[in-house]
């Protein structure tokens, strides 16, 4: 048994692990001891990923990824927003990539929230007074929103790529979401189909990459995670008439896993001052690994828009 002091940080904090702690290893048989990682209120091991700047840090900027994939995927982006002179972070969920915890399964959608709020505390108390703002993609966007919703006050802005706002009518009608409901008490482990890749992105190669990465989840989605995330589109429901933060939507305008008018109904919902919504042509789910054009429009608004609120 590890025991630790509760959210303490390992692999950062300089303290010796206990000889259990020490052995701790990632999903793929790592040294958590020779990673960055923090340690979550339960006690799980999350691989953490930091793009320091080469100057002094002019913001925080802290990237939240989506259901299956993993911090990883974001290098490119971390890296452009890096050399705006601005430390960006990030960590594996819980159940993701390097973290520990079965794959895509969560007690409680809250933890992902919980767990974010922990990192941010952490890089808060190392960089005391800059801004901070979140990136969020698909479930990551609703981690991003409901975070930023904990703390209305203390994020610069939340950038948001095809968030998990609201379901895709096909994927959830009321028959759907009862049976889906009714299942988890009898059989929460089912699986109820994959994520289709071919509606990840209309770039053959980001399709190939999402396909061949070890490090994605690419088994059926449980009923379990469906009914958290059934939860977690109500629980978003509910606050968007109370936002006031600034927040940038991007959307494909033909994303198949994520509807766009869960962001149109957050763009004419949302009583934010400062809300930019921008809709990306035959685009679909992630925008960040769509065709070259795209991905690359998408990266210049982000950076422009951090860089205009710093
Ligand atoms: O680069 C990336 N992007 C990724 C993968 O790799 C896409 C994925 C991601 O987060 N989502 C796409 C799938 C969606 C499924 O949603 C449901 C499924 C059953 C159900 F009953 C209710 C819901 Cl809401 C959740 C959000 C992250």
């Amino acid at each position: 048994m590890c025991v630790r002091k509760e959210g303490q940080l390992g692999g950062l904090g300089g303290e010796m692990p206990s000889e259990e702690c020490a052995d701790r290893v990632t999903p793929q048989g790592s040294l958590y001891r020779e990673l960055p990682h923090i340690i979550n209120t339960d006690g799980q091991y999350l691989f953490c990923r930091y793009w320091s700047p080469k100057t002094k840090p002019r913001a925080l900027v802290m990237i939240m990824h989506g259901a299956g994939e993993h911090s990883g995927r974001y290098n490119e982006l971390a890296e452009l927003i890096m050399n705006e002179s601005i430390f960006v972070f990030a960590h594996d969920h819980v159940g993701h990539g390097q973290s520990e915890g079965n794959r895509m399964v969560i007690s409680n959608f809250q933890v992902y929230i919980r767990d974010c709020l922990q990192h941010i505390d952490h890089m808060k108390e190392k960089y005391p007074g800059l801004n901070i703002f979140l990136i969020g993609h698909s479930m990551g966007g609703a981690i991003a929103i409901l975070t930023a919703n904990e703390r209305p006050n203390d994020f610069a802005g939340v950038m948001l790529i095809a968030p998990l706002i609201t379901l895709q009518p096909e994927t959830s009608t009321p028959t759907k979401v009862f049976l889906a409901r009714l299942l988890n008490y009898v059989l929460p482990n089912i699986g109820l189909g994959s994520i289709d890749p071919n509606f990840i992105s209309r770039s053959e190669e980001e399709v190939k990459n999402y396909i061949n990465d070890p490090l994605n989840y690419h088994g059926s989605v449980k009923v379990s995670f469906a009914v958290q995330l059934l939860n977690t589109v109500a629980r978003i429901e509910e606050i968007l008439p109370k936002i006031t933060w600034p927040f940038l939507l991007l959307h494909g305008e033909a994303d198949k896993l994520c509807d766009i008018n869960g962001s149109y109904h957050m763009y004419d919902t949302a009583p934010s001052k400062d809300r930019t919504l921008k809709v990306y042509t035959s685009a679909y789910h992630v925008l960040h690994k769509e065709l070259p054009q795209v991905t690359s429009e998408v990266f210049t608004e982000i950076q422009k828009w951090i860089v205009k609120r710093l």
